[in-house]
């Protein structure tokens, strides 16, 4: 016999299983959780709508229904770590708290610390323009954001906006210009001290069949794209983490872009491309601006 007002659904007493969701996958998980919570709803805005408000988000009904345990815990983790803690470091502790233990508003939290994460940003601009005033402003909290999404994507390959966070701008002229000055911060007597100790070990392969060709590139300035392929161990890492020194103990620039946070852990002074180049998080919907200028990277030779 069909359910009243749906001729479509047929009355059973069979018992449905909803399939299990991880907490990862977040707007799923949410959406199953009001599936437990509300009855005979006939579309998905009836399941976000709580009280006659529509929510724009499931995690968000969840929150209006009391069904998310509440965050007091994260915010006496992150008050006590703004006692000790460096904006870095805290910035570390709430990409680990986003990605891994599903606060239940990370908006709220993001807006209680946001200056302790931020405050090195905001000291790193003042130094470089001691003749302004500069307090926080959006500018800084969107770096902020962007440092922390490079954190989450690394963790756990997640943006900010798949954890309920705001999403970073990032197709903006970078506040601090971290690209130049992170790459002309190297210290030579280290690197130097790195390629003698290093360059000896070179074995034959490595020194004749790819060292030499990408120097003798480098040094002739006549570039180009070069594929390095060998079995895992065989000394890859090794090989470009020397001629990445070599690069900059020239007091040239050579940025190390991998597709992977983990991937970029592996080169010193690695970084994901996404991070580096700003590049949208979607290339397929945005390729009108995917090539771009990218003034904060004027001087950079790729
Ligand atoms: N010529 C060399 N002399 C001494 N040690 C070397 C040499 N080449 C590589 N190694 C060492 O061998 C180990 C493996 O090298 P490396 O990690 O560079 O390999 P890989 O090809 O990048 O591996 P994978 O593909 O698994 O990432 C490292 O500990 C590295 O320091």
């Amino acid at each position: 016999m069909p359910e009243e007002g749906h001729p479509e659904i047929m009355k059973t007493n069979a018992i449905g299983r909803v399939y299990t969701v991880h907490p990862n996958n977040a707007e799923c998980f949410y959406l199953r959780m009001l599936l437990h919570e509300i009855r005979g709803p006939t579309n998905f805005t009836d399941l976000r709508t709580i009280d006659g408000y529509i929510c724009h988000t499931y995690r968000e009904a969840c929150q209006r229904l009391g069904l998310l345990e509440n965050d007091n815990h994260w915010e006496l983790t992150l008050q006590e770590a703004t006692l000790t803690a460096s904006a870095e470091q805290i910035r570390e502790l709430f990409a680990i708290i986003l990605t891994t233990c599903n606060p239940s508003n990370p908006k709220q939290l993001w807006d209680s610390f946001k200056r302790n994460m931020s405050d090195d940003i905001l000291y790193q601009i003042r130094q470089a323009n001691p003749e302004l005033t500069i307090e926080f402003n959006d500018d800084i909290f969107n770096e902020t954001l962007i440092r922390l999404e490079d954190k989450c994507l690394a963790i756990n390959n997640q943006t900010l906006v798949e954890i309920g966070m705001p999403a970073p701008q990032r197709n903006t002229f970078s506040v601090l210009n971290y690209e130049i000055t992170k790459e002309k911060s190297y210290n030579v007597n280290e690197l130097l001290e790195y390629i003698a100790h290093n360059k000896p070990l070179l074995n034959d392969n490595q020194k004749k069949k790819i060292y030499n060709v990408i120097m003798n590139r480098i040094n002739n300035n006549t570039g180009g794209i070069i594929y390095l392929d060998a079995p895992g161990g065989t000394g890859k890492t090794f090989l470009i983490n020397l001629i990445l020194a070599e690069i900059r103990a020239e007091k040239h620039i050579a940025l190390a872009l991998a597709s992977s946070g983990i991937a970029a852990t592996l080169m010193e002074g690695g970084r994901t491309a996404h991070s580096a180049l700003q590049l949208p998080l979607n290339i397929a919907e945005q390729q009108s601006r995917y090539v771009k200028s990218q003034e904060h990277l004027d001087g950079v030779n790729f």
